[in-house]
């Protein structure tokens, strides 16, 4: 979407009443066209004699999806020049529509985000259909709301209402909406705009109230409540999201408002506004917003005019802990599905571990009764394939096995319909040798998901070589249904997010091999921004499984594998992690983390076995040295992961690496943040390592050539060389 696309339109119908309609496809984003065509036709409308009201709605059934994103970047890199500061909210909206001496009505239906809802609020009253969307997302893109939505929000919901949508960025629904004092009355889609003329004509009469939503203060607490509201906000923010700003920013923000009445505080939302914009969080946020929906634009693939097939009944091999969670995404977005085991004991327990995922948000509020009871009534067991006769998809999700996968697809073969497709959720083995003795090859493909399947947003969408383009459109349709966030890749040992991350763990346990405290590591990389470190993630996913998935990665690729005797050491001991409550920490019974002395020894012994000593100089590490220590060599996997085509793009991977690890959004992904660092610096430094640590670190070949021109990581990938 481009900043000059999108206009508004003027109709006046014989009741006097002047219909706005913002114009600007897919979303009716606000770019500056659209917000100088909204100032010139409001204007127009309200020098016009046969306009007595005024209607704002939204063109196809969207009122706006705010401020043109795409506008943002050109603004950074100074390609377009934003107006001055104050320009939308103090010029066109609270001079040109709150002030103005007709009534404005605004009539939402579809979505009214960010600056879509501040133009509605800018209007004397809002009419909304009962699904509309309303909200200030602005935070998740590391800005503030910037025209007028900090100080008129507040005003219309209460304080502590307007912080919550703003700092969760949540939208809310019409109905509550209207509960809440944002919107005046629900119409129906059919009924909305009539219901909007006629509220317009109600308030030139003065049947309903003429309300400047800057200046209303009912609904405002007193400024002792209002003080510690914000204050309470602040504490809760420092500690959730210590690493931003603006969202402090924006609390202080709307103190302004409360404090020094709403034109001060519209003047502060502008200067502040204009600053963040410039921000590095706000650069990376945006990025990130567009690399998620890039992810469904697989070249050779989604533009071939294919549609995805309608899927309406999945089957899903195996109950364990990754099966019952893909079986719950399913049902949660109304599939039916056969959950197969291979004995009822099994069986059971699967469909045990499905209905505690619902209960559990039975519990937390999320789902009524009667809806667990429904969506619960989609599921149906199976000890055979007799069932599979009539399924669309079916995910396989058993043991990590090759040659009980091999025989499972042939068998599926043989009971599924030919158009039935054949996916996998292996994390690491290829997928070729799973459907070695299958003949059905085009229908194979890989849908990894992250546990838990039913919370994790990730799917990893995995072909091959031979995976036909309409499974893959069909698997990325059933990803948008359940609500994940799809990305393809090629096959190669642990695909995208595994491949990339596993030196994650590995540089870890080469630092505390040579010294570096376990507890100063993980402290450190949570301060970057990750939600757990290596150690707390490793006693999370237990022993076991990162022992067999770090096997894949000596196997496949030795010489630049660090092989650690810690974690086989405490397995050895029982210590398996939180599962065991012992790992690197110790686990009270409410699964509370303690770091636990005793590690020392297991440290002390791996180091023997392993031949190296404690590396003074290590020891005194800063927490920035950490982190580029640890992240580096993540870096140097991903560049490899690049240079091999098994993503399409890097802003994939940077998507990936949020979704798939936790990787902080707020620096844009793991691509975008090492380009911010620069191909040549993180050369140097694996360099600088790999001549004192050892092959572990050394740059590959893709990073190296890059560094040598001085090129960003981001560069897209030669297609010719692309394994997709
Ligand atoms: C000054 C102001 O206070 C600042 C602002 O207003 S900042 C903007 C605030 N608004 C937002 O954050 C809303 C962002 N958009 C969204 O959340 C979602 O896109 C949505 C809920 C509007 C629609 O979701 P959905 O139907 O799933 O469609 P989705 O694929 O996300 O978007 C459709 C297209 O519209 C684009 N789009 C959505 N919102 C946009 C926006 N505000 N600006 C520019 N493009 C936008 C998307 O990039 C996508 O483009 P594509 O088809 O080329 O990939």
């Amino acid at each position: 979407m481009s900043s000059s696309k999108g206009r508004t339109t003027l109709d006046v119908g014989a009741d006097g009443v002047g219909i706005v309609t913002i114009i600007n496809p897919p979303v009716n984003s606000l770019s500056f066209d659209v917000l100088n065509s909204l100032k010139d036709t409001c204007e127009q409308a309200l020098r016009r004699d046969d306009v007595k009201a005024i209607v704002i709605t939204g063109a196809q059934g969207k009122f706006s999806g705010g401020f043109d994103i795409s506008a943002f970047g050109k603004i950074q890199d100074k390609s377009i020049q934003a107006p001055k500061p104050g320009f939308v909210s103090l010029e066109i909206l609270s001079d040109v529509v709150a002030a103005a001496t007709k009534p404005f009505v605004a009539a939402v239906d579809g979505l009214a985000l960010g600056g879509g809802l501040e133009v509605a609020m800018a209007c004397h009253a809002r009419i909304s259909t009962p699904n509309a969307q309303l909200g200030l997302p602005e935070l998740q893109l590391g800005i503030i709301p910037g025209f007028g939505g900090t100080q008129a929000l507040p005003r219309l919901v209460g304080i502590a209402k307007a912080l919550e949508m703003m700092l969760t960025s949540k939208p809310v629904k019409g109905e509550e909406a209207l509960s809440l004092g944002l919107v005046d009355a629900v119409a129906s889609p059919a009924e909305l705009v009539n219901t909007a003329r006629r509220w317009a004509l109600d308030i030139l009469e003065r049947k309903r109230p003429w309300v400047i939503s800057y200046y209303k203060t009912d609904k405002l607490e007193s400024l002792g409540e209002a003080r510690e509201i914000l204050n309470f906000a602040r504490v809760q923010t420092r500690k959730r999201a210590p690493n931003l700003k603006h969202p402090l920013v924006c609390i202080d923000v709307i103190e302004e408002g409360i404090v020094s009445g709403s034109r001060a505080g519209l003047w502060k939302e502008a200067e502040a506004f204009q600053i963040l914009l410039e921000s590095d969080t706000c650069k990376s946020l945006v990025h990130f917003f567009f690399a998620q929906r890039g992810t469904t634009k697989v070249p050779g693939v989604t533009d071939l005019g294919l549609k995805p097939r309608k899927i309406n009944k999945v089957a899903i091999l195996g109950g364990g802990l990754m099966g019952s969670g893909i079986a719950t995404a399913l049902i949660l977005s109304n599939y039916t599905v056969i959950l197969k085991e291979v004995n009822d004991k099994f069986l059971q327990a699967g469909i045990g571990r499905v209905k505690g995922n619902l209960q559990s948000r039975v519990k937390k509020g999320q789902m009524s009764t009667e809806k667990f009871e429904k969506t619960l009534t989609l599921l149906k067991g199976s000890l055979d394939y007799e069932s599979f006769r009539d399924v669309d998809m079916v995910i396989e999700a058993v043991i990590e096995n090759v040659s009980l996968k091999q025989q499972i697809f042939s068998d599926l073969e043989k009971y599924c319909p030919p158009h039935c497709i054949l996916a996998s959720n292996t994390s690491t083995i290829d997928l070729d040798l799973i459907g070695e003795r299958t003949k059905s090859q085009d229908r194979i493909i890989g849908a990894h998901f992250f546990s838990p399947a039913h919370v994790m947003p990730l799917l990893e969408i995995v072909r091959t070589q031979k995976t036909s383009p309409q499974v893959i459109i069909d698997l990325l349709d059933v990803g948008k249904k359940i609500k994940k966030t799809p990305v393809v890749v090629g096959n190669c040992t642990g695909f995208a997010v595994n491949r990339m991350f596993f030196p994650y763990t590995q540089a870890a346990l080469l630092l505390v091999e040579r010294g570096v405290d376990v507890y100063q590591i993980d402290r450190a990389i949570t301060k970057f921004g990750m939600p757990m470190g290596p150690f707390r993630l490793c006693d999370l996913v237990g022993f076991g499984v990162a022992i067999a998935t770090g096997g894949q990665f000596v196997l496949n690729f030795p010489e630049r594998t660090y092989k650690s005797m810690i974690i086989p050491l405490m397995q050895e001991d029982k210590r398996a992690g939180e599962t065991t409550r012992k790992g690197f920490y110790v686990y009270d019974e409410k699964r509370k983390a303690s770091p636990d002395p005793e590690i020392k020894k297991y440290i002390e012994k791996s180091r023997e076995i392993s031949g190296v000593t404690i590396d003074p100089k290590l020891t005194k590490l800063s927490d920035k040295d950490i982190v580029e220590m640890i992240f580096l060599p993540v870096v140097n996997e991903t560049c490899r992961v690049l240079a091999e085509g098994i993503a399409v793009k890097a802003a994939d991977l940077d998507i990936s690496a949020v979704m798939g690890m936790g990787f902080p959004p707020y620096r844009g992904g793991i691509v975008f943040w090492a380009d911010s660092l620069g191909s040549k610096y993180i050369c140097s430094r694996l360099e600088e390592w790999s001549n004192l640590y050892g092959g572990f670190f050394k740059p590959c070949s893709y990073l190296a050539e890059r560094a040598a021109k001085g090129a960003p990581l981001s560069l897209t990938v030669d297609p010719t060389k692309s394994r997709l």
